[in-house]
């Protein structure tokens, strides 16, 4: 039996609006087929079922039932059959739309029940678009009847209408949006798709990347969309069938199927997914996927309420007139259930962010995230909050648990993560940093503003001072959302985002000085007493020597070279903390900081290091010592360095090159030549000034010491002073000028000394003393006493005889 639905008039009148009006069809089709119009509940409904072999799918009255999205029991008949209407033009798909639809169907098939998620979102978008344009141009809005959704099924027939009043399509827009497929969308989509191993994330892909209609063919076998654009005063007919390579386009000219504005998707199903009809499956799945679309979702529904009806008493049971007084009312009614078919509001319709935060529980907040931004994972945190006062708007924002997929780039504005409403109106999710700067375009979320004009351009957002103060708001309460997830008890949850997001702070540090103060304590680093677990700002002051004042880093490229720089050597020995910066950005984002929380950043790569430990007479006598061999070394190593000093932060190796107070880290130096394309000219005069520190503890430098006062031309002592700058350049993180050249002099170092030791029993040459400074090193001071300080032999012996020495053990 083919069975007409009947609808509650109060329904009609309060739901279909202006679009239901010239119904005189249905009424005619009611009065006649299929029934009587009877008053109960106080409600006027339709309440008789369709008299078979009469309501027949073809003739006016189901006709009627079209043009309102209920058709029933046929095919969608094209009116291009009509004598007068034009015929239907046949579309080739572009290419990729055939193979996309191909890969839909074949491998996206484990979670087909995404295709209501997507056309529903198709349809909330088409209401959000015409919302918006009506703000400038009310007269849209005329005649096209409430902004809902309307979902009828037919299960006996295996079909599905999706109904919308939205902005619908034009002829063009159906070509250009269901025949093609933006290139960047669709050869992301496929990239994505080939680089997801991981089968349970297909189907969230066909929502990121702008392939959601097309997810309708995972249960339909054809597809008809039958839309009217306001832009246009026809109204169109795209016809689809899965498989197929090509697609029809007709216009509508039964005057019967015309409808005011909107789209009606109407899906024929496959015969294994037919079960997608039933009117009950349809609304687990709209509570399930769209609770939090913003505009009324109705589905077709059968409903029941009770009614006493008389019941015909039994002569048998006469009584007397004394007894059927009292029991008169009791015997003559009983309750039944009358049903009937009536729109049904499916989801919660009143926006989450309106709601009172106290009324909404964390599960809700994270299905509104997931629906919204098609995130499959639950963010790390959310805040709710609205703020009073000069400006008012409520907002909602998450942090992700991952990176968007896809975008590496960390500082691309342009996310599509807040979507922005005035007084309800969804107005753009386009923004290029007006309400978020962009270091914190990773944070998602919603914000609903009272105070913008509906109307608001991209001009008014960048000049007007109510988003200023918002984007101020939005960037506090980002923070205080980061600092939650920071202070959680569990400790991993700051470490994932610190991950994923941590790069973006540090970009902060650099671009927003005015929130120094709230990035500052969510950076992380390696240190020297931390090497596995990163420590925050405040973790390393509460592990700072009374005495200490300044916070220390060193710049690297990694933890294993940070921790094994020569810088560190002195501070470890005083039990020092030293930051160990890894990252590219670490440094710069430091420099910017400058300090925390009074105390400075000192890089301990640069002069003039203090570690508060001057001993002012020492140092007189260690200069008076020393100054002639700084000057002899500053003479042979020329303009290579700025000066030759005393070292105070070195205990075991004999010199250390560190960089000026005012230039480039070796590590920057590094960074910004890998950087630098072409001449590299203007990198000499960036890098800055080097200052070459010797440590007169050591017994080379003691050597040397003694090679300056009494044999300053030897030419092995001068060849040692250059092979210790070209090691001190590779040991202090920077790239030597010509490794070829170094690598010659090590090895005429090394030939030397090899020779020497055939010449000495290696057992003589072994010096325990000294191998606990260095046991890369042997002091030939010990092994040669007196005069032979100055012999070039003794020289080049300490430098190449620990290889020798550790060879032989
Ligand atoms: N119900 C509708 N009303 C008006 N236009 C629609 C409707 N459904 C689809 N469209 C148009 O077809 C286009 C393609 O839709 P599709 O679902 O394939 O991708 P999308 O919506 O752009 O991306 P995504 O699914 O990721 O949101 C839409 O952008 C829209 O312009």
């Amino acid at each position: 039996m083919h069975r007409l639905p009947r609808r509650s008039v109060s329904a009609i009148l309060r739901h279909g609006g202006a679009r239901y009006r010239n119904s005189a069809a249905l009424i005619s089709c009611a009065s006649t087929h299929c029934g009587s119009v009877g008053e109960t509940d106080g409600k006027v409904r339709w309440h008789s079922v369709l008299v078979p072999g009469k309501c027949n799918p073809t003739n006016s009255t189901t006709q009627f039932n079209l043009k309102n999205g209920m058709y029933f029991g046929n095919r969608y008949e094209s009116t291009a059959a009509a004598s007068d209407a034009p015929p239907a033009e046949t579309y080739e798909y572009q290419a990729e739309v055939s193979r996309l639809m191909d890969l839909i169907v074949n491998s996206l098939y484990s979670n087909k029940e995404v295709f209501l998620r997507e056309l529903i979102s198709n349809a909330s978008d088409a209401l959000d678009k015409l919302r918006f344009l009506s703000v400038t141009q009310p007269e849209l809005l005329k005649g096209g009847g409430d902004l809902d959704i309307r979902i009828q099924t037919d299960k006996d027939n295996g079909i599905i209408n999706i109904i919308d009043s939205g902005i619908g399509m034009t002829r063009q827009e159906l070509i250009d949006c269901l025949g093609t497929i933006a290139q960047s969308g669709t050869s992301k989509f496929l990239k994505a798709l080939k680089d997801s191993k991981d089968a349970g994330s297909d189907t969230n892909l066909i929502g990121q990347f702008g392939v959601g209609f097309y997810s309708a063919f995972l249960v339909a076998d054809r597809i008809v969309v039958s839309t009217k654009s306001p832009k246009s005063d026809k109204q169109y007919v795209w016809q689809g069938e899965v498989n197929a390579s090509s697609y029809t386009i007709q216009e509508e000219t039964d005057p019967e199927k015309l409808i005011p504005r909107g789209t009606r998707i109407t899906l024929y199903l496959k015969r294994d997914d037919k079960g997608f009809a039933h009117p009950e499956r349809i609304e687990k799945l709209v509570k399930n996927y769209s609770q939090f679309v913003s505009f009324p979702i109705y589905t077709w529904k059968e409903k029941g309420f009770t009614k006493e009806v008389e019941v015909d008493e039994d002569p048998a049971e006469s009584k007397t007139d004394e007894q059927d007084e009292k029991t008169e009312k009791k015997k003559k009614t009983k309750t039944v259930v009358e049903k009937y078919w009536d729109w049904d509001l499916t989801n919660e319709t009143q926006p989450i962010w309106l709601r009172n935060p106290k009324e909404v529980n964390t599960e809700d907040y994270n299905e509104f995230y997931k629906k919204t931004f098609n995130e499959y994972l639950d963010p790390l945190a959310s805040s709710h909050f609205t703020t009073e006062g000069e400006v008012e708007f409520r907002s909602i924002l998450y942090v992700p648990a991952v990176p968007p997929m896809g975008k590496d780039d960390i500082v691309n504005p342009k996310t599509k993560n807040i979507r922005l409403y005035v007084k309800r109106v969804f107005i753009s999710d386009d923004f290029d940093g007006e309400l978020f700067p962009r270091y914190l375009s990773f944070v998602k979320g919603v914000v609903d503003s009272n105070d913008l004009p509906l109307n608001v351009s991209r001009e008014i957002l960048q000049e007007s001072r109510i988003v200023r103060i918002m984007r101020k708001r939005l960037v506090r309460k980002a923070f205080d959302m980061i600092l939650g997830i920071s202070m959680s008890e569990n400790r991993e949850d700051y470490e994932k985002f610190w991950e994923n997001f941590g790069k973006h702070l540090k970009l902060g540090c650099i671009e927003d000085r005015e929130n120094h103060k709230r990035i500052a304590p969510l950076l992380r680093f390696f240190s020297s007493q931390s090497e596995d677990v990163m420590i925050s700002l405040d973790e390393y002051l509460e592990n700072m020597k009374p005495e200490q004042k300044d916070i220390y880093y060193v710049a690297s490229d990694s933890v294993t070279s940070a921790s094994n720089t020569p810088f560190l050597e002195k501070l470890l020995e005083k039990d020092l903390e030293v930051l160990y910066l890894v990252d590219p950005i670490d440094e710069v984002a430091i420099q910017n900081l400058k300090s925390y929380k009074e105390k400075n950043f000192i890089d301990i790569s640069k002069e003039d290091l203090d570690l508060g430990d001057k001993n002012e007479e020492k140092e007189k006598e260690i200069k008076q010592e020393y100054g002639q061999t700084c000057d002899w070394i500053k003479k042979r190593l020329g303009d290579k360095v700025a000066s030759v000093q005393i070292s105070n932060r070195l205990s075991s190796s004999p010199c250390v090159l560190v960089s000026g107070k005012f230039g480039w880290s070796a590590n920057m130096e590094r960074l910004m030549k890998a950087q630098t394309v072409g001449d590299t000219s203007s990198l000499e005069y960036m890098r800055g000034r080097r200052v070459f520190e010797i440590n007169p503890e050591h017994p080379i430098i003691k050597n040397l010491n003694a090679a300056s006062k009494t044999n300053p031309d030897d030419e092995d002592a001068i060849r040692a002073i250059d092979l210790l700058y070209n090691t001190a350049l590779v040991s202090s993180g920077f790239t030597p000028e010509n490794p070829a050249e170094l690598g010659g002099k090590i090895y005429e170092m090394m030939s030397l000394a090899l020779s020497g030791k055939w010449s000495t029993p290696a057992a003589e040459i072994q010096q325990p003393e000294l191998q606990q400074h260095n046991p890369e090193i042997l002091d030939a001071e010990v092994q040669h006493p007196g005069p032979q300080h100055n012999h070039p032999e003794t020289v080049e012996a300490e430098v190449v005889e620990p290889v020798e020495a550790g060879s032989q053990k």
